[in-house]
């Protein structure tokens, strides 16, 4: 189902998404604009499938089957099916199918952000911080539907119904907390589910990571495991997340090392690195996290430091390097609302070349690296992957274990066998999900 006919402002310009800004001069892919369109409607649209994983270093597939399988039977109208992902052993599949999208309104409702209607969307519960508007004399465990603020004009502790023509009917909850727990004290950020959701439009089953103990699953996109599955890092290898936080593939990539090595894990902000630490923390991730601008991790000059101790870091001191990159996000599913601007969007491509230049030194010789985003752009994708070729000559792209992708988009200076190595994900790919990117890069010997 497609929501709104467009996630963006009626103004956004379509060449941000398909041509290559390369210092003022643009280049245009060759997608189409029935293509285009395409996507679009999908970047509109929710996957119909959820995904997630399971940490191996605290619990087993097996014991996560049986307690979704015995949550879906007790809790949901509708028991999805489930199921372990062909291509990894650590990943399970929740396929909606058929779960009906037809339902009544009630009379109460509940307004909530755009990112907390697109969670939902997906399957995920209402907390406190997405709720914008509730009607007055709301109680727990009453029935009420749920309404997105596609305009954004909802002042966050509205009383009465919501008159705003953008506002999108997304489903129906049970109510969790009241309007004073929910806007009473300032100072205070509420937090806990606020409303647990019953019926969605897109069909998704509402699904908890609380539903086991913290830190035992993850709900993940497919492409995010794939890319890390990707990186291969193993026993014993010296591992650089270069933009780390919240810490999901961290922790994905301290279990396929089975804790054996050394994972280093860099985030910019001091926030983001608390996040980074908890998620560790409650994943059993021996992690050595360091707060960093990760332009500026590396020293020429150094030439050899003890890695433990945080950055710099000498040229050549990494087995395998994830740089999931700063992007435009412009590949989350399904996206309601987006006010991203030109120059904002344009922005990333600098960052994300320095960021690159850092990564392709630090790597030792025979070293992998996995360069990733989550957005569709072809600046940020494709062009970052011919602009590194271009000029890190001692860097070959490598085709990945596993592909489940599309490959790149034309319009850059990569061949047509080129374009073939690196992954994307968008409307055509075997997996219904976000959109995303990544290619695999080695040192040359
Ligand atoms: C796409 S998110 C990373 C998501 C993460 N890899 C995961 O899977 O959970 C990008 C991250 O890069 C961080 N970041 C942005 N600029 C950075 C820089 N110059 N150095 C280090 N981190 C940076 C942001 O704070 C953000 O957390």
């Amino acid at each position: 189902m497609v929501y709104p006919n467009s996630p963006f402002k009626i103004t956004f310009n379509n060449k941000l998404i398909t041509h290559l800004f390369i210092d003022d001069s643009v280049t245009k892919t060759s997608v189409s604009n029935e293509e285009l369109l395409k996507i679009q409607q999908w970047l509109c649209s929710s996957p119909k499938i959820t995904s997630l994983r399971v940490n191996t270093l605290k619990t087993n597939i097996a014991k996560v089957l049986k307690v979704l399988n015995t949550h879906f039977a007790e809790n949901c109208n509708y028991t999805p099916n489930v199921y372990i992902h062909p291509s990894f052993t650590n990943v399970i599949i929740i396929d909606s199918g058929n779960c009906s999208t037809e339902f009544e309104k009630f009379d109460k409702e509940i307004i909530v952000d755009t990112d907390c209607a697109s969670a939902i969307l997906r399957g995920a519960h209402i907390y406190a911080p997405g709720v914008l508007g509730m009607v007055s004399g709301c109680q727990v465990n009453e029935n009420v539907s749920i309404y997105a603020d596609v305009a954004k004009k909802c002042k966050k502790g509205l009383q009465r119904i919501y008159e705003n023509d953008f506002k999108i009917f997304i489903g129906n909850g049970v109510v969790k907390m009241q309007r004073h727990q929910l806007f009473a004290t300032e100072n205070i950020t509420p937090s806990g589910i606020a409303v647990e959701v019953t019926d969605t439009i897109s069909g998704c089953v509402p699904i908890n990571e609380n539903i086991l103990p913290i830190g035992e699953i993850l709900l993940q996109n497919i492409p995010s495991i794939l890319c890390v599955h990707n990186l291969n890092p193993k026993s014993g290898d010296v591992v650089l997340d270069m933009c780390a936080s919240p810490g999901n593939k961290t922790t994905h990539i301290s279990e396929l090392m089975q804790n054996k090595g050394i994972l280093i894990a860099i985030d910019k902000t001091p926030k983001k690195v608390a996040q980074l630490q908890k998620r560790c923390e409650d994943f059993g991730a021996k992690v050595y996290s360091f707060q960093a601008d990760s332009t500026a991790i590396l020293s020429d000059t150094l030439s050899c430091s003890n890695i433990i101790d945080g950055p710099p870091f000498s040229p050549q001191s990494f087995d395998k390097i994830l740089l999931d990159a700063p992007c435009s996000v412009l590949g989350k599913r399904p996206q309601l609302a987006n006010r991203l601007s030109e120059n904002e969007i344009k922005s990333f491509v600098p960052l994300q070349r320095k960021l690159f230049e850092s990564a392709a030194k630090l790597l030792k010789p025979g070293g992998i690296m996995v360069y990733s985003t989550c957005t569709i752009t072809l600046s940020e994708n494709e062009g970052i992957v011919a602009w590194a070729l271009k000029n890190f000559n001692f860097l070959e792209l490598v085709q990945p274990d596993l592909s489940l992708g599309e490959p790149g988009w034309p319009g850059t200076s990569l061949s047509d066998e080129t374009r073939s190595l690196v992954q994307r994900f968008g409307p055509n790919s075997e997996v219904d999900s976000v959109g995303f990117f990544f290619a695999v890069f080695k040192k040359k010997t």
